[in-house]
């Protein structure tokens, strides 16, 4: 299985990233964001997190119209995995792969810390590791990590059973909580949590190695 990390100017976690895909499986290659194709064969598309070129305008915003973007829409809309953690996230919403956008946090200061969250689904290829109802702790990370959407869209996430995880109540402002979202063919994940911080016991949890787990088993040939 072949999984592709993307690296922005600015991106922080593109290798930790990778060891946590290595370790469940995969064979990583890494893609620049000059790059304006993915490697033949790939499975699985992981936009990692960091500050993507500052980020300025907004989160994740210059990042979508880099080069290597119109690749990973392409692969998105060919039925491909897609794995956005935190400005990954961010740049899956401002791509329109994914609904909602992230707004500043309400407390206004960056989050650094472990976060308690609920699997709200295990009905996708990168949530079937768990059970639904099930409480991990993965850290967070983000100065906009608030996830905003319309009513109607919020009624479109939870009538399709897309909300995949959500914090404990009151983490940074999201509406119903929310800490990541799939795409309507449950291919593209966006989650602000960090799983790549918590795969493996020397980093003091490893609540996130049952997601890569899955999704390595899962995205191949997809
Ligand atoms: N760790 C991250 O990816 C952070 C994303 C973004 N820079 C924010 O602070 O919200």
């Amino acid at each position: 299985m072949k999984a592709a990390v993307t690296t922005f100017p600015g991106s922080n976690c593109d290798r930790d990233l990778a060891v946590a895909l290595e370790q469940a499986g995969a064979r990583v290659v890494r893609v620049w964001h000059k790059d304006n194709s993915l490697p033949a064969g790939t499975d699985l598309v992981a936009v990692p997190g960091g500050f993507s070129f500052g980020d300025y305008l907004r989160c994740g915003a210059i990042a979508a119209q880099s080069p290597i973007a119109g690749a990973l829409r392409a692969h998105a809309q060919r039925g491909g995995h897609v794995l956005g953690i935190c400005n990954g996230f961010q740049v899956l919403t401002e791509l329109g792969l994914l609904p909602g956008a992230l707004m500043r946090n309400t407390g206004l200061t960056f989050l650094c810390r472990p976060a308690v969250l609920t699997v709200a689904t295990a009905d996708s290829d990168f949530t079937a590791g768990y059970a639904k109802g099930q409480r991990i702790t993965i850290p967070v990370a983000h100065h906009d990590g608030n996830y905003q959407i319309t009513a109607d869209g919020l009624a479109q996430l939870r009538d399709q059973d897309r909300i995949a995880f959500t914090y404990l109540p009151g983490l940074n402002g999201s509406v119903a909580d929310i800490a990541g979202v799939l795409s309507e063919n449950r291919r593209v994940l966006g989650m602000m949590p960090h799983p790549e911080r918590a795969a493996d016991p020397a980093l003091g949890g490893t609540d996130g190695a049952a997601l890569f787990r899955a999704v390595v088993g899962a995205a191949v040939n997809a």
